[in-house]
């Protein structure tokens, strides 16, 4: 039996080993293969600035390279909060400001691709706020598991901002036009089980066992065919990315096609410097 076999029968706790260094964010692994990436920012509920999307950015690299991770975990530390967006005490004129720098940016912005775009599915683990570009994030991320202490919305006419990408684009689609238009019109915020009846969360369980069922989540993942979970990501991302999601389906599919008769054919009569002999390959009605 395989590792990723064995674990749908295994009780659905996990035990986590630091596996990197981080100033704003832990990395841990369960050691069957979930990553567990926490915005460790609890006095600020978790509010991030440039250093802590750059950490994040290198620690969703390091679990896409890293053959034993099947499932990346998003979550915030403290209980408190997932994510309250962009730390505000940063925010310059440019953009948010990284230490040592003149100018500023939103480095949310690929870090919010990186997600979509990676092949391994994201599950946000929420617990407690999940409010402006903290709530986007989650919104970006594959599935989300919410506590029953999580609070949902968006913050930005509040604070002189908005999210007109996927904070836009995510939200429609989730909720629908009008309740998107609300959401960000009026800036409320929206308990758990409001989100799980507007269709923003996948469940709702109680605070102490969020872990727990979100763990089990990523290990009814972690069973199925890993390649088959990937094009369903891409398969989504297709028509919701635009050109973007139709390259990353697109691409999967040349993956698959590297490994046939057809395919290698194209690359041994390049190197044999040959003709290729595509005539043996049926044209498929
Ligand atoms: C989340 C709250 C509603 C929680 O309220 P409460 O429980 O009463 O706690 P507080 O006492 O307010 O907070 C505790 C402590 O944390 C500090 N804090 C909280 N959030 C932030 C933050 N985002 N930045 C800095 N600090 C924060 C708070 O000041 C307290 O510290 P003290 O020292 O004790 O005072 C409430 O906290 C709240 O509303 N927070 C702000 C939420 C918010 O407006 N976030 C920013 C939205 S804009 C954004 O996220 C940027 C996204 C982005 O980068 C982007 C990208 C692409 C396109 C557009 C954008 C864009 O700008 O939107």
């Amino acid at each position: 039996m395989t590792k990723w076999a064995a674990v749908a029968s295994l009780d659905m706790s996990a035990t986590w080993t630091p596996a990197a260094e981080y100033d704003d964010i832990t990395y841990e692994l369960s050691g069957d293969g979930i990553a567990k990436l926490t915005i460790d920012r609890p006095d600020v509920h978790n509010a991030f600035r440039p250093e802590t999307i750059i950490e994040l950015m290198d620690a969703f690299e390091r679990a896409r390279e890293d053959p034993d991770i099947g499932v990346i975990v998003l979550t915030g530390a403290g209980g408190q909060a997932f994510c309250s967006g962009g730390d505000q005490r940063v925010r310059g004129d440019t953009g948010y400001v990284e230490s040592g720098r003149a100018v500023g940016r939103f480095h949310v912005t690929d870090l919010q691709v990186q997600i979509r775009r990676l092949p391994k599915p994201v599950i946000a683990m929420v617990a407690g706020w999940a409010i402006g570009g903290g709530h986007v994030l989650h919104l970006c991320c594959d599935l989300t598991i919410a506590a029953d202490n999580a609070r949902f919305g968006q913050t930005g006419p509040k604070v002189g901002s908005w999210d007109g990408g996927f904070g836009a684009s995510l939200m429609r689609d989730l909720v629908g036009t009008k309740k998107a238009k609300e959401i960000w019109m009026l800036c409320r915020q929206y308990d758990a089980q409001e989100a799980l009846d507007m269709g923003l969360v996948n469940a709702v369980v109680p605070l102490d066992r969020l872990e727990d069922e979100t763990v089990q989540w990523a290990h009814e993942i972690l069973v199925k065919s890993p390649f088959a979970i990937r094009l369903v990501k891409s398969s989504f991302h297709a028509h919701e990315d635009g050109y973007a999601g139709i390259q990353q389906l697109a691409h999967d599919t040349n993956l698959l096609f590297y490994g046939s008769d057809e395919a290698r054919e194209g690359r041994e009569a390049y190197k044999a410097k040959r003709d290729p002999d595509f005539g043996q390959f049926p044209r498929r009605p």
